[in-house]
């Protein structure tokens, strides 16, 4: 147990799925994962353990932004034994290379938040994803026909953020899509030791104004949710 996660020693397996959405953890355990058990559920920020494939894997929501992604993805490595960290999320698009509904995963997370410059002396941090886990999910997708941009996003700390020029400087500089917890994420993971990666369905256009329903985004990830599953049960355990 620790400060914000009421689970018992052993409950977390090593591999952790992150949605921001609490209820997406619930989904992806309800809908996918045999056997799955509620084992944490303090400030509704539940997280459950479960097979896929015949593997323990657990699900969690981490909330919305850096601050509170980063809050469990410590605690979950300093007091529950966890050692790979997967965010599946939702961006907003960028690249008009991106459309609605595709997924993207990301080698490096740009970001406007201060917490890597923070823990990097004031410089800055190359917050990027762990590469057997860049490998893993590539390769998964490759094999199963799922069509993915890898490439470079953005994690930011305002979702209604005040500069108008965001999106034409993030598109003009190639990143695909932009969410709010990659970079921090990446940030302590390897403060930490662990791997991390960060795998996203496009919910949103910032260029073409197009958006999935509410609804939509806590249910219709199925591709993004069964790349990450399966991506994972390919890696030996961590
Ligand atoms: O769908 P999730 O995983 O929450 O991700 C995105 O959605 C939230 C904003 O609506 C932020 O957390 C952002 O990163
Ligand atoms: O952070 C996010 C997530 C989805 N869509 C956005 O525009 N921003």
């Amino acid at each position: 147990m620790s400060l914000h996660i009421n689970a018992a020693p052993g409950d977390f397996a090593p591999t952790v799925l992150l949605p921001g959405d609490p209820m997406r953890a619930r989904h992806i355990a309800q809908a996918y994962l045999a056997d799955a058990r509620e084992i944490t559920s303090t400030r509704g920020m539940f997280g459950y353990t479960g097979l896929w494939q015949g593997q323990r894997l657990s699900v969690m929501g981490s909330g919305m932004g850096i601050p509170s992604c980063v809050l469990y993805a410590t605690e979950l490595v300093r007091e529950h034994g966890v050692r790979r960290l997967l965010r599946v999320g939702t961006c907003g698009a960028v690249s008009p290379r991106v459309t609605l509904g595709d997924l993207v995963l990301a080698v490096g997370a740009g970001t406007d938040s201060g917490v890597n410059r923070q823990r990097f002396g004031g410089h800055d941090f190359p917050a990027t994803a762990s590469w057997p886990l860049l490998r893993a999910l590539a390769g998964t997708a490759e094999s199963a026909g799922t069509p993915l941009h890898v490439g470079n996003i953005f994690s930011t700390d305002l979702f209604h953020h005040p500069d108008p020029a965001l999106v034409a400087r993030l598109s003009g500089m190639g990143i695909l899509g932009i969410e709010m917890e990659a970079a921090g994420l990446f940030g302590a993971a390897a403060a930490l030791g662990v791997e991390a990666g960060a795998l996203l369905a496009v919910s949103d256009h910032l260029l073409d104004g197009g958006a999935m329903t509410p609804e939509e985004r806590e249910r219709g990830l199925d591709r993004m949710i069964r790349l990450a599953l399966d991506g994972a049960a390919a890696m030996p355990a961590p």
